[in-house]
């Protein structure tokens, strides 16, 4: 009777497809960009709807009410995050956007406060500004690179922060390594590319041969080791040599003790922070970029929209279209439904966002519906449960750095509207080449795409040189250790500046 019964839908559970014996909606799981999918679904069983699992249960909420509700006013209950073998495998619980809700998450996420606080972030501004003004020289210089110039830009941005050490080129060997890392490592993140979570117990024993994504995993937890560690042993080395250079990871390593966190956790803490403020900031900017290509006919009022257009982009293309996802650690109801202790929780944020009955003509970009109401929503509608931050998360796990990301955002996005023009780019007919659009991961970076960005003005391409050159001295207090290629392209691209 067990196994019968297991994989069928419990009554008091949200609807949701139709489940089959033992293995319940498993088969009908998408495998890439699961939003499509669960917001298609949402269309069907509505703003909760439940999907079986084996024995475990996800609920998906494409309603603002239910997220406010079980979210935020529950988030006692639904703060954790759910078991992920793979995620067991490759940061074994140290990593603070995918830690289960304890002790471990707690600490770092403490200690992340300190430096990402709204007043907190206030002091990361010169070398933000300093940064944006090397983005915008990068471009100018070499415009076909945006794409891995806006990485390079957010990267650099948090190495500073935590390190005090900047990444002068994305070619520097460590953000070279760290880039490949990430991609392969969102890859296997996102929801349906490796066996289901609720399959777990059964997984740390089969399949007993190594598959394609444990031997993933076995090189990212590689590549991540080389890489966090070795950050922190240089500062290490440095308070050893007694030449500090003021970082935050230097009163980390000096007040270990109280900070509450051993050598391998403090490594962790940085690191999951350089992959949560690095890719998704970027994945932004790269989907601003592609805006401004496809809608041209925006940047003649563009200074004017700023606002509207930076909450457009957050809706028309979410960083993170499922956040990430949240757990169960108390059974709860919600309208007349039970939502299990255990049980997986995805905000679809993709779905909410693109959602007809909210928004006027939702697949259009249309900044300007944010003129119209707060919420960019139908006008009339009551939609005080959405909120405005949503694609940076919700309740008690919402992003940690939303204001570094959106201080990051203003000034990047301010000054490449002043500083470029941004263009399809056409074949030998000139027609206009579509771009692929997304990448595998749980962010939705575009796939690398081409353009034309062209600065607006000759006066506007002097200022762009001079402020880089200008930035040389905030630059300077960030740039201890780098290697001897880093040193002399930092040295020719000032000279090339100040020509
Ligand atoms: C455009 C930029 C960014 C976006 C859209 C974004 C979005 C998100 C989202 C959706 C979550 C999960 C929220 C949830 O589960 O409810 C998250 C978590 C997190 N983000 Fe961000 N993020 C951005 C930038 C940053 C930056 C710059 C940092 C660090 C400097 C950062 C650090 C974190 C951390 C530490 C968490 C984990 C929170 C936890 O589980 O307790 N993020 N972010």
């Amino acid at each position: 009777i067990y196994f019968r019964k297991v994989g069928s839908r419990e009554s008091d559970l949200p609807p949701g497809p139709p489940t089959l014996p033992i293995i319940g909606n498993l088969h009908l799981f998408p495998t890439k960009s699961p939003h499509f999918k669960f917001t298609e679904w949402a269309r069907i069983y509505g703003g909760i709807y439940s999907l079986k699992i084996g024995p475990g249960t996800v609920i998906v909420l494409t309603d603002p009410n239910a997220v406010k509700e079980l979210l935020e006013k529950k988030s006692g209950s639904t703060s954790d995050r759910p078991a992920i073998y793979i995620v067991e495998l490759v940061t074994r619980g140290l990593h603070v956007a995918l830690a289960r809700y304890g002790d471990t998450w707690r600490t770092l996420r403490k200690t992340a406060h300190s430096i990402l606080t709204a007043q907190a972030a206030e002091r990361h501004l010169p070398i933000q500004q300093a940064e944006a003004a090397q983005l915008l020289y990068d471009i100018l210089c070499t415009p076909k690179g945006f794409f891995t110039h806006g990485r390079r830009y957010s990267s650099s941005i948090i190495m500073s922060v935590l390190y005090g050490k900047r990444a002068p080129r994305y070619e520097t060997p460590e953000t070279t390594l760290f880039f490949r890392m990430w991609h392969e490592w969102t890859a296997l993140l996102e929801p349906g590319a490796t066996p289901p979570i609720d399959l777990i117990p059964l997984l740390r024993f089969f399949p007993p041969w190594p598959t394609k994504w444990k031997r993933a995993a076995t090189r990212i937890r590689a590549w991540q080791r080389d890489l966090y560690f070795r950050f922190l042993g240089q500062t290490e080395d440095r308070l050893r040599r007694g030449e500090p250079n003021g970082s935050y990871m230097e009163e980390v390593v000096r007040k270990q003790k109280e900070f509450g966190l051993d050598r391998e956790t403090a490594a962790y803490f940085a690191g999951a922070l350089i992959e949560g403020g690095s890719d998704t900031t970027s994945a932004y900017l790269n989907s601003f970029i592609l805006c401004m290509v496809a809608h041209p006919t925006f940047r003649r009022e563009r200074r004017k929209k700023l606002t509207e257009l930076k909450l457009q982009i957050h809706r028309f293309r979410p960083v993170a279209p499922l956040l990430f996802p949240h757990a169960a650690t108390k059974s709860e109801r919600y309208l007349n439904y039970m939502i299990p202790n255990g049980s997986t929780i995805f905000v679809n944020s993709w779905g909410i966002f693109h959602d007809p009955d909210l928004y006027e003509d939702p697949e259009s970009f249309l900044p300007e519906r944010f003129l119209l109401t707060e919420n960019g929503t139908k006008p009339g509608l009551e939609t005080s449960s959405l909120k405005p931050t949503l694609s940076f998360g919700v309740g008690r796990r919402a992003c940690a750095g939303i204001h570094v990301a959106q201080n990051s955002i203003n000034i990047s996005v301010m000054n490449l509207l002043w500083a470029f023009d941004f263009k399809p780019p056409v074949d030998l007919e000139g027609n206009v080449i579509e771009p692929d659009l997304w990448g595998q991961g749980i962010t939705t970076d575009p796939l690398p795409f081409e353009c034309q960005i062209t600065p607006r003005t000759r006066e506007k391409a002097e200022l762009i040189r001079q402020e880089f050159f200008d930035a040389t001295d905030v630059f300077e207090k960030f740039e201890f250790g780098l290697s001897s290629e880093d040193r002399e392209f930092v040295a020719q691209s000032r000279r090339r500046s100040s020509m």
